[in-house]
C-alpha cells in the first residue's frame, strides 16, 4: 500500500515537477487483475483502483489500516469507471453500470469486485450507515458554453443523498466541447478532496491546477489518474478533450457549499 504523508503549503515553492507529482499525483492506481490502494494522511483518505480479471477480486486489509478487516473502522465509496460490473457486500450483489456509485457502510466484512473497473475512496467512520447504491443522484447543472465549462455534477454521497459519516462523493460529466472543471475554483479548509479523471482518451491529458490560490502549480494527468488536494489547495483543471471525474472529500464537515471561492482575477 502506497503511503502519502501530508504536505504543508510552505513546502511547495522550490518543488520540482517530479516532487510535486510524487506527493500529489496518483499515477498507477489501476492495473489489470489487481486491487491497488493508497493511504493519504491528508484526512486519512484511502484511494483505490480495482480491475478484476476472470476471477472476482476481494477487498484486502493492508497492514497500515491496523484493523481486522478493511471496513472495521472505515466506510467506502465505489464508482465504476469502466464496463458494467458487480460489487458483492457480505453476500448481497450490487450491479454497477459505468459512472454508478455504491456506498458501503462500516462493518461490512466481505467485499468482492467482478467485471468493471472500480475507483474506491474510503474515510474513517465512527458509526454504520446503510450500504446502498445511489439510485437517483441529484444532478446539478453548472457552467455554460461561453466558459467552456458546461457540466453536470451528480451528487451521490452527501448530506441530502446517500448518507455517510464523513465521505462526500460525486461524479462530474463535462459536456462535449467543454473543458474546464471547477472554474472559478475554490479551496475548502475543512476538507481534503481527491479528483480521479476518467473517460479521457489515451493520448489526451487534463492540466490540473493545485496550490494556494496565489501560488499555483500545474500537474498533467492522464486517464484514470488521481490527484490529492489538501485543504489549502485549489483543484480545477482543463482537458485537451472532454472527460469526467470523480470528486470525493473527507474532513471536518459534509457541507458541499462550504467553499472559499477564488475570484479568477485572484489566481496567480
Ligand atoms: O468541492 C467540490 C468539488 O470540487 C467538485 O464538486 C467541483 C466540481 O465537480 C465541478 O465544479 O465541476
Ligand atoms: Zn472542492
Amino acid at each position: 500500500m502506497d503511503i502519502r504523508h501530508a504536505t504543508a503549503p510552505d513546502q511547495i515553492p522550490g518543488m520540482s515537477t517530479d516532487r510535486l507529482r510524487t506527493r500529489f499525483l496518483v499515477e498507477n492506481l489501476f492495473a489489470d487483475g489487481e486491487v491497488r490502494l493508497l493511504y493519504a494522511h491528508e484526512d486519512r483518505l484511502v484511494l483505490g483502483g480495482v480491475i478484476p480479471g476472470p476471477e472476482p477480486l476481494p477487498l484486502p486489509c493492508p497492514e497500515p489500516l491496523g484493523s481486522a478487516y478493511f471496513l472495521e473502522r472505515r466506510e467506502l465509496g465505489v464508482v465504476n469507471v469502466g464496463e458494467p460490473g458487480v460489487v458483492t457486500v457480505d453476500g448481497v450483489a450490487y450491479p454497477l453500470a459505468g459512472k454508478e456509485c455504491l456506498y458501503i457502510g462500516r462493518g461490512a466484512v466481505d467485499v468482492t469486485f467482478a467485471g468493471g473497473a472500480f475507483y474506491l475512496v474510503s474515510t474513517t467512520a465512527h458509526t454504520t450507515f446503510p450500504t446502498m447504491k445511489s439510485e437517483d443522484p441529484e444532478p446539478v447543472r453548472m457552467g455554460g458554453r461561453e466558459g467552456a465549462n458546461e457540466r453536470v455534477i451528480y451528487k451521490h454521497i452527501h448530506a441530502k443523498g446517500v448518507r455517510s459519516c464523513q465521505l462526500v462523493l460525486g461524479v462530474t460529466v463535462l459536456a462535449p466541447g467543454s473543458m474546464w472543471n471547477t472554474m472559478p475554483c475554490h479551496t475548502h479548509r475543512r476538507r481534503t478532496e481527491a479528483y480521479l479523471y476518467f473517460d479521457l482518451e489515451p493520448d489526451h491529458r487534463v492540466v490540473h491546477l493545485m496550490g494556494e490560490p496565489t501560488e499555483t502549480r500545474n500537474l498533467i494527468l492522464a486517464d484514470r489518474q488521481a490527484v490529492i488536494s489538501p485543504p489549502w489547495s485549489v483543484h480545477c483543471g482543463f482537458g485537451t478533450r472532454s472527460y469526467s471525474f470523480v470528486w470525493a472529500m473527507g474532513g471536518e464537515n459534509q457541507a458541499y457549499e462550504d467553499m472559499d471561492l477564488v475570484p479568477i482575477g485572484g489566481l496567480r
